[in-house]
Formats: C-alpha cells, structure tokens, sequence
C-alpha cells in the first residue's frame, strides 16, 4: 500500500431495510453475537489502512447505536453524522463532514460486513493511483436483456456486479455529490460517473455479500464463521 494521502471511509447505516421486513434495521441485527454494523466497522479499523471512520446513522437510531456499542464494550473510534432521505443525501451529509482536502475517501454499505482487508488496500491504493477505484465481481451467471416481448443474451464477460468499497479521491467525489440527486444514482460509481469522471473497477469478492433479504443473514453469518476459522 503506496499512499501518502490520509483516509476516510463512509459507513452509510442510514437506511430502514424495508426489503429485510424486520423491525430493527438490517445494519444492527447481530450475526455471530454482534451487530452487522460492528463487523463492518471492524473491518475497516482492523485494515493496514486504518482510516478514519464516519458512520451516517438515522437521527432515531442515535441512541440505540450509543447502547449497543456500551452493550458490547464496542470502543472503536467513529464520527456519527445524521443519514439523509436516501442513500445518496446519507452519503452527502457525511462528505460534507469532511474538512481535510486531497484525502482518499472510501463509501461503505454497513451491510456489507464481509470486506476484506486485502480489497479496502487495494480501493485506497487505486484510488490513490487514479483517482477513483469501484469494487465489482463478473457475472458468474449468463445474462438477457429484455427487449419488446423477448429478449436477448448479452456478453456475460463484460457484465460486472458492483459492490462497495467504492473509493475516490477527496475533490472528485466532494465535486460529484454538490450535482442535484436523481433516482438513477444507485451507487456512488453513477454519481461519479455523472459528474464526468471515468471509473476505474477493481476486483471484489462474491462473499462480500449486501444483506438485503431475509436469507442473506444465514449466508452472511456462514460466510463470517468460514472467515473466523479460517485466521
Ligand atoms: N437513506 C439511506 C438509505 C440507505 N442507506 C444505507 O445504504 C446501504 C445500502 O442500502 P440498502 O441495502 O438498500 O439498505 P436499506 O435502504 O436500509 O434497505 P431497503 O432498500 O431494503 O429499504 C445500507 O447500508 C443502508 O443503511 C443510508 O445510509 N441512508
Ligand atoms: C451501492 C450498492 O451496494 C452497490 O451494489 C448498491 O447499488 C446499493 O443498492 P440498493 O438498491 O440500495 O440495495
């Protein structure tokens, strides 16, 4: 890992989970005895990269997150900024919080607990190189795209599935997140990519899974319980 650049990363915990139909939001469901938001945060701090951590939390969940961490004796140091409407005003509340100019800033889904630390380095080492370094993994299945009332097969090899980390340098995605939001942003590659920057993908990993549905939180405590033996 070659950068001088300080890092950041976003953590964004500011969504409800509505896919998920449970009453606590995904991001605090514990998995192996702890929120996933724990695992997530661990992730990060426990990186040769260690960046500082700022975390978009839902104004009603401030004081649930201040219990959980005093419940799990949880003392990792982090910035709690206010998460907005959508996924993206989350994100900008938490960009805006960032003083420091020409730093590497990486956003996170907190659902997303099964990073590794060899792909948070490389996100900041790229990003560091190009300016921007967004995660994704190659269909694994074939795939059609709906045409009229059929459909056609694509070119599977030039189809990548995109994850997070998804990391920038400061002034490029700072520059991204001042454009008015539209509902195609699903990402912060789309935001970027919208501003006039081209995206640079690196390698993900298909056990970096986002839990979004019910049966992810099986598969995610799978996966973190193969992670665990497996140091
Ligand atoms: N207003 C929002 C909405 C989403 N997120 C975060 O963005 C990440 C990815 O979003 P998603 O999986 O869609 O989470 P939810 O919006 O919580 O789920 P759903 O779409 O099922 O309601 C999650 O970590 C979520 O907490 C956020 O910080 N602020
Ligand atoms: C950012 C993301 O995780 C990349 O795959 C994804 O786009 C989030 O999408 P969602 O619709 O909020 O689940």
């Amino acid at each position: 890992m070659s950068n001088l650049r300080s890092t950041y990363v976003v953590i964004v915990a500011g969504g409800s989970g509505s896919r998920m139909q449970s009453a606590l939001p995904k991001q605090f469901i514990e998995l192996c005895g702890e929120p996933v938001l724990m695992h997530t945060i661990k992730a990060f701090y426990n990186s040769q990269s260690s960046p500082q951590i700022i975390l978009a939390l839902h104004g009603s969940y401030h004081e649930l997150w201040a219990q959980l961490c005093t419940k799990h004796n949880f003392t990792i140091p982090h910035k709690i900024i206010t998460g907005g409407q959508t996924r993206f005003h989350s994100i900008k509340n938490a960009v805006d919080s960032i003083a420091d100019d020409d730093v590497l800033i990486a956003v996170h889904d907190a659902v997303r607990p099964l990073v590794s630390a060899d792909i948070i380095n490389e996100a900041y080492r790229c990003a560091a190189e190009n300016g921007t370094a967004v995660t994704a993994v190659k269909s694994r299945d074939s795939i059609r795209q709906v045409k009229g009332n059929g459909s056609e097969s694509l070119n599977r090899d030039s189809i990548y599935l995109v994850q997070t980390p998804q990391t920038f340098q400061s002034a490029i995605l700072k520059k991204a997140y001042e454009q008015p939001y539209t509902d195609t942003f699903t990402d912060d590659a789309s935001v970027v990519e919208q501003s006039g920057v081209a995206i640079t993908l690196i390698a993900g990993d298909y056990s970096n899974i986002k839990i979004t549905f019910p049966e992810d939180v099986a598969i995610a405590e799978a996966l973190l319980n193969k992670k665990s033996h497996q140091r």
